[in-house]
């Protein structure tokens, strides 16, 4: 198989201003320091993904503008397909604007903008890269009904399917659980999702996954219904932005790569990437390469 994986997702450029306090209403203050890095779930993911070796094509869209274009470079240096990144004249590259006081609380404003025009034309275009990838992860920071279809073309073609379900909607289509292999979410989106009839769960995917942070993970499956803990080792956390991203990015990796490891081996070996990436500031920049990874990760 020529893609071992592929990611279906957002990209967003976030801009950050660092101020002592947040602005009220109206209000112009001075910050101190400003700066703009790569966002957005899909592509964070298939970022980490592409860090530990993964081959990867990932399939979303950005403006014809100045961010749009830097992504689009961002994607290439990280060694990623972008032969269906789409560039539209129709709307601007998606952003995230932030701003975050000395205390460490923010205000952010997210404009998805390019993200919701990926659409079903887009996902055809791309279907021989679905269709041949090993694991095909989805989110929700694109239109829901696109992620849905994009899960529905991997299963159609037998391949295993890793949906994250973030950000979290409350009623959110039942159908994304018949979908997907693997359902990981974090505490604060699985109580969000709990509002989803039990019928549901159970005629459902096969494996789910909730992240807990320094916890590590919780899993449960259709074989092993009694719930596990998969704990993260003791690391001491600088900056836990992105490392939601980094598991399930390391998770797709593992699933490709090493589909005979057990599911709770996989897991330990993810949670163990991403508690790296809480050693460092930022989100893609944070992410580990390979070669910076204990060798017995691989
Ligand atoms: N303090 C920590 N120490 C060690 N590992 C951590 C820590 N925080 C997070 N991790 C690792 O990252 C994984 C994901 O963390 P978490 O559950 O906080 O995701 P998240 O809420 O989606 O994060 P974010 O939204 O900040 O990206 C955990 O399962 C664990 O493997
Ligand atoms: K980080």
């Amino acid at each position: 198989k020529k893609y071992v994986k592929y990611v279906q997702c957002a990209c967003m450029t976030a801009a950050e201003s660092l101020t002592t306090r947040l602005p009220k209403a109206g209000e112009t203050i001075i910050g101190h320091k400003f700066f703009v890095g790569f966002g957005g779930k899909g592509a964070n993911q298939c970022v980490q993904s592409a860090r530990l070796g993964a081959k990867t094509s990932l399939i979303c869209k950005v403006g014809s503008d100045s961010f749009g274009n830097d992504y689009v470079d961002n994607l290439k240096k990280n060694g990623i397909s972008t032969a269906f990144v789409g560039q539209t004249t129709d709307a601007a590259t998606g952003t995230a604007s932030i701003i975050v006081n000395s205390e460490g609380q923010n205000v952010i404003v997210i404009v998805p903008g390019a993200n919701l025009l990926l659409n079903f034309e887009d996902l055809k275009r791309a279907s021989d890269v679905i269709c041949k990838a090993k694991v095909v992860v989805c989110q929700l920071e694109i239109t829901p009904a696109v992620s849905l279809e994009a899960l529905k073309m991997a299963r159609a073609s037998g391949v295993k399917t890793l949906f994250n379900p973030a950000p979290a909607l409350a009623d959110l289509d039942p159908q994304f659980y018949t979908y997907s292999d693997i359902f990981c979410c974090n505490e604060t989106e699985a109580e969000i999702l709990t509002g989803i009839p039990v019928g549901n769960l159970e005629d459902a995917e096969k494996l789910v996954i909730v992240t807990l942070g320094a916890e590590g993970c919780m899993m449960i499956s259709g074989d092993e219904p009694i719930p596990k803990h998969v704990p993260a080792g003791k690391v001491r956390a600088v900056d836990t932005t992105g490392a939601g991203d980094s598991f399930v990015g390391a998770l797709a990796f593992y699933l490709a790569y090493y589909p005979t490891l057990s599911m709770e081996e996989m897991i330990r070996k993810s949670n163990c990437v991403a508690s790296v990436s809480v050693q460092a500031l930022g989100t893609q920049s944070s992410y580990p390469y390979r070669k910076d990874l204990p060798q017995d990760l691989f």
